[in-house]
Order: structure tokens, then sequence, then C-alpha cells
């Protein structure tokens, strides 16, 4: 204590070493997936005329309220992390923060997120985050994450509950591209997740969780992998047709960005056991929706809206 206390670099240095260890526990990068995809809801919702104060709180909102989420996560798993390779240095199993100030954490950041979508939002918002927390603590972590082969495909509702908080933050409601965007997630979800369980499979195995590749192999994996890459193209234009919210370029980015998953999985497909190729079908996963979302965030701008419209009717003047 002498020692830091006079030495302030050292001091400066250990408060950034816990800072670091409390970032670490919100598993950072997932987050910032799960702000694109609260972002891409945001401005369809608003069909690009997005107040920037009410961005600006649900973003923050959604990243206290999964932050909080995965905290728990890391609470509860702490056993199983201290012994798979990929979690042992996690700021819990290595010592680095304490079970009981991480639940404080966490029950700081899901209030601060309820509060905050609550009064600078609506009630409905705020009840959406909470329940995406809920159901990624209870219904996956607790119920199904140990105990089903199933455990990601019920349990990826969770990570498609973000655009239902943008949509219900601007409009109050749940609408129907809110839920196709829900859809679109749950469904991108197995392939995004099954394809790195392909490459970490000892390690679940080693702590008895029923992944599907621990529990049917690669070649059944893969072929399931395939099947959800399939449904993509389809769900994700179903917000061009019926339901009209996006238009031709978000089009373009969902059947080019879909077309290269389905090539992907194809590949893997036919060798189901090489894991340099499971790494690129799960980075390719997380290319897919974060361009997804930078496509809708596009196409909902004012200024491509006039762009489509002067495209139109340039054409049909052609035409005619
Ligand atoms: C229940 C559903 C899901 C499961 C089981 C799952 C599982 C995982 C796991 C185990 C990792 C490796 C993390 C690590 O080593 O720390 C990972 C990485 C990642 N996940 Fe998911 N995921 C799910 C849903 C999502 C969703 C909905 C998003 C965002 C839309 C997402 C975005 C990411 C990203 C961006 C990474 C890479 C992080 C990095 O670079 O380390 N995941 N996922
Ligand atoms: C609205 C709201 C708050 C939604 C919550 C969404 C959320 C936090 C989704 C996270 C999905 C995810 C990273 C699962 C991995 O858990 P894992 O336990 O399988 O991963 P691990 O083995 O790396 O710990």
């Amino acid at each position: 204590m002498q020692d830091t206390l006079s030495n302030p670099i050292r001091h400066n240095r250990d408060w950034l070493q816990v800072i670091q260890s409390y970032v670490q526990l919100t598993k950072p990068r997932i987050i910032l997936l799960l702000l694109f995809t609260t972002a891409g809801s945001l401005w369809m919702a608003a069909n690009g005329q997005l107040d920037p104060k009410l961005a600006i709180i649900t973003l923050l909102s959604g990243t206290m309220a999964a932050g909080s989420a995965n905290t728990i996560n890391c609470l509860y798993d702490r056993d199983i992390d201290q012994i798979m390779e990929r979690t042992r240095s996690r700021p819990i199993p290595s010592g680095r923060v304490s079970p009981r100030d991480a639940l404080i954490f966490a029950t700081t950041m899901a209030i601060g997120s309820f509060m905050l979508l609550f009064t600078f939002a609506n009630l409905l918002s705020a009840c959406l985050a909470m329940l995406g927390i809920f159901f990624y603590v209870v219904v996956y972590t607790h119920w199904l994450k140990r105990h089903s082969t199933q455990n990601i495909v019920i349990g990826g509702a969770a990570g498609a509950i973000p655009p239902l908080v943008g949509w219900a933050a601007v409009t109050g409601e749940i609408g129907w591209p809110a839920w196709v965007f829900f859809a679109l997630i749950f469904l991108w979800t197995p392939p995004h997740f099954w394809a790195l369980a392909m490459m970490i499979r000892d390690d679940y195995a080693s702590v008895n969780v029923p992944m599907l590749p621990v529990i049917e192999g690669n070649e059944k994996t893969t072929k399931q992998i395939m099947l959800y890459t399939l449904t993509l193209i389809p769900a994700s234009l179903l917000l061009v047709y019926p339901l009209g919210v996006m238009g031709a370029i978000y089009s373009i980015f969902a059947v080019v960005l879909g077309g290269l998953f389905v090539k992907k999985s194809w590949q893997l497909m036919q060798v189901p056991d090489d894991l340099v190729m499971a790494r690129s079908v799960f980075k390719y996963s997380i290319v897919y929706m974060l361009v997804l979302c930078v496509g809708m965030v596009i196409d909902s701008l004012p200024a491509m809206h006039s762009m489509m419209a002067y495209v139109q009717s340039v054409a049909l003047g052609v035409l005619v």
C-alpha cells in the first residue's frame, strides 16, 4: 500500500488493470456486434429520422444490459471457465475480480440500463432489455447450456432481443420488421456458434457441456449449419417484401452477403473436420451480421431515399 501510494505510475497502472478486468467481464467485442444490430433496428424504425439523443441513450443502455448479462454469465460459469483453456484467464477464474464484486457490477449496470431506457425512451424498451438479461442468464446459461444440444438454438433468442429494444425505443411497440430482424438473428446464431464450437469441441467436452459437435460430431453439425444458413437469404429479404421497410441497396447487401455465407457453409460441409474452414465460417458469420446492419443503416438514410427516387424517375423516363 505504502509502495502504491508513493509510486503514482504504479498506482495508475493498477487502476488501469482493474478497469480492464471489469471491461473484460462484459465481453466487449460481442457487445459491439449486438450494438450494430440495435443500431440497424433504430435506424429502420426511425426511417432515417433518428433523434441522436435517443440513439445514444438506447445504445448506452444496450451496452449496460448486455454487459450485465455477460458478467452474470461469467459469474455463473466460473467453475467450468476455470477448466477450459479458452476461458481460464477470464477475470473471475483468474481471481482478478471476486464473485461478489462481479454481482454488484452486473446489478448496477442492469438497474442503470432499466432506469435510462424507462426515463428517456419508454417502459417497453426497458422491460425488453431486462427480458434479454433474464433469457440469457436463466434460460440459456442456467437451464439449457449444460443440459441440451439445442442449447444455443433456443438460447439464441437472447441475442436476438437487442433489435426489439431498438425498435421499441423509437416506436413504443414491437413492429413486424423488428420481429423479422429477431428471427434473422435467431436463425444466424446456430451457424455462428456451431462453427466456433467445432473448433473448441475438446474444451466443451472436458467440462461436459453438450454442444452439438461434442454429441453428434462434425459431419452432422455442418449439415445443420448449412440448413440454418440457407434460411438467411429469404428471412433477410422479408424486410424488403412483403414488409417494404428496406429497398434496393439493402437487398443487394442481403443477397450478396447471404450468398457468400451459403458458399462458405457448403465448403465446410465438404470438409467437416477442417477446423481452418470452421474458423473461416465463424469469422464470416460476424462479418455477415456487421455488414448487413451497415446495409440497413445506409438504406435508411434520407439521402438514399432521394437518390433511389431519382434513379427510379430516370429509369422510368428511359422506359417511357
Ligand atoms: C446464444 C447465442 C450465442 C452464443 C452461444 C455465442 C457464443 C459465442 C462464443 C462462445 C464466442 C467466443 C467468445 C470468447 O471466446 O470470448 C462468441 C464470439 C462472438 N460472438 Fe457470439 N454467441 C451467441 C450469439 C451472438 C450474438 C447474438 C452476437 C451479436 C449479434 C454475437 C457476436 C459475437 C462476436 C462479435 C464474437 C467474437 C468476439 C471476439 O472477437 O472475441 N454472438 N460467440
Ligand atoms: C438485450 C440483452 C441484454 C440481450 C443479451 C444478449 C447477450 C448478452 C447475448 C450474448 C450471447 C453470447 C455471447 C453467448 C455466449 O455465451 P457462452 O456462455 O456460451 O460463451 P462462453 O463459453 O464464451 O462463456
